[in-house]
């Protein structure tokens, strides 16, 4: 598949989920038979990732493209007990100038503004972030409702959504309480995820299912649904700190979820894969999966993101491997 991909224009705005053209998912009723219904052909599944891998790959001359326009779908995320502010703004530096100059000046697009799609960072550290990346237009995303395990009581999750918001969070990454799912009770992980919908206000707000601790693909699809229904603006598979986290099979019942909901609703919904995605092989493998299964629209930043600590170190030392022939030191490729 040779197919080359449009990075942003000089002067355009750097990708974000604000300011662009789709209408926010306002949700709808919980609708217990639709959810009920939800098969899923679990070897179907594992097959199509199979073949996909197989028989699917972006052309050595196309990669490059595809590889920058991943940079700007990239939540640029550091979730870890020991952060700091110094980390934060360093991240947050890296964010707005994500390839170094000469690396996009040997690919001809120096006069390319790209930069990630967001940084995303704990709630401590959001009004840090939100001046490091003033004036750049990169929206802060926020992890929240108590994550990982989200086993915090409800009013504190609550409350600690609108604390983001107000320290200027655009987007918050709520974790869903996975007891809910285990357990059927999916009028109460309805609930839950329009209490955060509301607590979000303008900010959009992307669903973490936490996949690894969700059992069977059914209950992944069935979640997936449900939180679409409560009103999130993407589905995230993983919050990085389960045991499992984003796969090929688990990310293909996600998106053949979407593309239902989007069927039955019109909305256009994101996906986000997170946790474990470190190389730009990784990378390709998920743009080809969702071009495949919901479309090229879908490999925009506002409906594609891809949560990664450390995956933007790789694709850079390849994009210089691209330009140079030559693979670098990953430490010559520094993510804050
Ligand atoms: O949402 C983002 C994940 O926590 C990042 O996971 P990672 O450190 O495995 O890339």
């Amino acid at each position: 598949m040779t197919e080359h991909i449009q990075v942003a224009e000089t002067g355009s705005a750097p990708a974000g989920l604000h300011g662009n053209a789709i209408p926010r998912n306002p949700g709808m009723p919980l609708e217990l038979d639709w959810v009920n219904e939800v098969r899923i052909n679990t070897s179907a599944v594992e097959r199509r990732c199979t073949t996909l891998s197989g028989r699917r790959s972006v052309k050595k001359d196309a990669q490059a493209g595809w590889l920058l326009k991943a940079v700007t779908c990239i939540d640029l995320t550091t979730l870890n007990g020991d952060d700091t502010a110094n980390r934060v703004k360093r991240l947050c530096a890296k964010a707005m100038r994500p390839i170094r100059p000469d690396i996009l000046e040997a690919l001809g697009v120096a006069d390319r503004r790209i930069s990630t799609g967001a940084v995303c960072v704990y709630h401590r550290f959001v009004a840090t972030a939100v001046e490091a990346l003033e004036g750049s237009m990169i929206p802060v995303a926020a992890v929240s409702t108590g994550f990982p395990a989200g086993l915090a009581p409800h009013d504190t999750k609550v409350r600690e959504i609108e604390a983001s918001v107000a320290d200027g969070a655009g987007e918050i990454d709520i974790v869903i309480t996975r007891e809910h799912v285990l357990t059927g009770d999916w009028k109460a992980l309805y609930n839950e995820m329009r209490d955060y919908r509301a607590a979000c206000g303008d900010a959009h707000v992307k669903a973490i299912l936490a996949t690894g601790d969700l059992r069977t693909l059914r209950n992944v699809a069935k979640a997936s649904l449900v939180c679409m229904m409560a009103g999130a603006d993407f589905i995230k598979t993983s919050t990085g700190k389960e045991s499992a986290n984003a796969t090929l099979p688990v990310s293909l019942v996600m998106l053949r979820m979407i593309r239902e909901y989007q069927a039955r609703t019109g909305q256009l919904i994101g996906f986000k894969p997170a946790g474990g995605i470190s190389t730009a092989k990784d990378v390709l493998a998920y743009q080809i999966l969702m071009k495949e299964e919901l479309g090229r629209r879908w490999l925009e930043p506002d409906l594609l993101r891809f949560g990664a600590s450390s995956l933007l170190a790789d694709i850079e030392r390849q994009l210089e491997h691209h330009v140079t022939g030559r693979y670098s030191a990953f430490n010559r490729h520094p993510m804050g």
